[in-house]
């Protein structure tokens, strides 16, 4: 697909929406496995994902042959209800998917910014991802990559596959998958619900400038990528 003809995929709830992604990344992962021998499936944290994760969990893939990772992490401790790392365990790492292999980009260390280059040298060394699922937060950020942190033009044009991002707006320190690294897949969805993000959505479909995170995701042609949003 050329992404100047995307379309956004709408659906009236995220548990419709949930379903239909759950069958097109549980293909993709298929397809990728029956190919390769492995899949990499990279995913979001916050709370979008929640239904899609609760499907996904109990979908007949070949788990031990995926490796799942997140696009990004909230700086707080695993046991944290903010922790994107719990959200894994406690949601999409249950049930069939109890199999996958996991990467935690929680390593331990105090400070964020110690972390990513650990991560990124990890993270550099895995091949191509099969698919990426993206979030959108009502300010337009992406992974934690948000339009308020010093360390945006850094996410968008580094070679690095992790840094440290420090938003204004939003709480903790981040790691964060990069442009570069999250780019280096076949598939990209975005996955976002309710009319405040369609608005966002919108400005970012239309080049608004200052341009939004997302948009560095949703206006390049260089990886086929979908738009799935419910109203509700
Ligand atoms: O902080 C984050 O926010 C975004 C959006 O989260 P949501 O709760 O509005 O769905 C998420 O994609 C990102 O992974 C997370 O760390």
């Amino acid at each position: 697909m050329n992404n100047e003809d995307m379309s956004v995929k709408t659906f009236e709830s995220n548990e419709q929406l949930s379903e239909t992604l759950c069958k097109q990344v549980s293909h993709q992962l298929s397809d990728a496995i029956a190919e390769r021998g492995h899949a990499y499936l990279v995913v979001s944290g916050g709370n979008t994902p929640k239904p899609l994760f609760q499907r996904l969990s109990h979908t007949d893939i070949d788990w031990k042959h995926v490796t799942v990772l997140l696009a990004d992490e909230r700086w707080v401790l695993p046991d944290s209800n903010d922790s994107n790392d719990k959200l894994i365990k406690t949601v999409l790492l249950k049930n069939k998917a109890a199999k996958a292999n996991y990467i935690t980009l929680f390593t331990g260390h105090e400070q964020a910014e110690n972390a990513a280059p650990v991560l990124s040298k990890q993270l550099a060394e895995l091949p191509r991802f099969d698919v990426v699922i993206l979030g959108m937060g009502d300010d337009g950020h992406t992974a934690s990559l948000f339009p308020d942190c010093a360390e945006l033009e850094q996410g968008l044009h580094t070679d690095e596959a992790v840094i440290a991002t420090h938003p204004t707006r939003a709480p903790y320190a981040r790691v964060s998958l990069t442009k570069s690294r999250l780019l280096n897949s076949q598939h990209i969805y975005v996955h976002f619900c309710g009319e405040k993000k369609l608005q966002v959505f919108k400005q970012i479909e239309a080049n608004q400038q200052p341009a939004l995170p997302l948009g560095e995701f949703v206006q390049q042609q260089a990886v086929p990528t979908e738009v799935y949003y419910s109203a509700a």
